[in-house]
């Protein structure tokens, strides 16, 4: 693995995940995966569909044991945590397919996104930023989330997972059914994001925009790590990295 893959910060990492196996049965989703994000990193995990991605995730957040390995945010271990524990130590996921509370409206879904939150006016701020990064949920703050278009409620998910101020936010699929044109505006709100220091993982199967916000990746492949890199000298192996996707079901997109 090159030298790149490494983070370059001192001190505990944001997320270090090491020799982590996931099964479901009889399918091994994940076997012997470790990776890391810096604080204020953005690292992307690619691959083709069912190369266990999503399994990653979910993982990290709680909601799938691992059979073996660990995780540790900012050098804790919580990979024996239940969900609620996960997100009070300040992880927030934005899953695909977006799982809002369609009969909600967009500022009660924002509002479930503070819950755990003590600091009352620092949500109303917060709320108010969220607002302005995309004009739109706020014009149909009191329309039901089931009602939006595919890219607002990709938006409001995202807007959701940013009101628990996270320390490390995981992204599955942003741009997930939505026009290449909103496709741009969403990852252009990630890399103001970015530029503010939030820490993401961010998992895509579109590598050109994956790429273009991260500072590294991985591209998993059968539930291994195929490849690893700064997101620059991936975009340089791009045949490379598209290959690995055409080893796993089917193919990317
Ligand atoms: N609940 C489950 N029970 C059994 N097998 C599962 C379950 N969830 C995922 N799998 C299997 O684990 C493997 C990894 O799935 P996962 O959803 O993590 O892949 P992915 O990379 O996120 O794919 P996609 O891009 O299609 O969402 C696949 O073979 C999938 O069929």
């Amino acid at each position: 693995m090159p030298e790149a893959a490494l983070p370059a910060s001192g001190g505990d990492p944001a997320l270090a995940v090491a020799g982590l196996e996931v099964r479901y049965g009889a399918v091994t989703a994940l076997r012997g995966v470790s990776l890391e994000v810096a604080e204020g990193e953005v690292v992307a995990l690619l691959g083709a569909n069912g190369a266990g991605k999503t399994t990653m995730l979910r993982t990290i957040s709680g909601l799938v044991r691992p059979r073996a390995g660990r995780i540790s945010l900012f050098g804790r271990r919580i990979d024996q945590l239940r969900p609620p524990r996960i997100v009070a130590l300040g992880i927030a996921h934005s899953p695909e397919g977006r799982r809002l509370f369609g009969s909600l409206t967009v500022a009660e879904n924002l509002r479930l996104g503070s819950v755990s939150r003590k600091d009352r006016e620092a949500v109303a701020g917060d709320r108010e930023k969220i607002f302005t990064l995309f004009p739109v949920l706020r014009e149909r703050r009191n329309q039901q989330a089931g009602t939006l278009s595919g890219g607002e409620q990709q938006m409001l998910a995202l807007g959701r997972a940013l009101m628990a101020r996270p320390r490390l936010l995981l992204l599955d699929e942003p741009s997930l059914g939505i026009a290449p044109l909103l496709v741009q505006q969403i990852f252009a709100t990630l890399g103001e994001l970015k530029a503010m220091g939030v820490t993401m993982l961010l998992v895509e199967q579109n590598i050109g925009v994956a790429l273009a916000l991260a500072d590294r990746a991985y591209v998993l492949r059968t539930g291994q790590v195929a490849l690893a890199g700064a997101a620059r000298d991936l975009k340089e192996q791009y045949e490379e990295v598209a290959a690995a996707y055409l080893g796993a079901g089917g193919g990317g997109r």
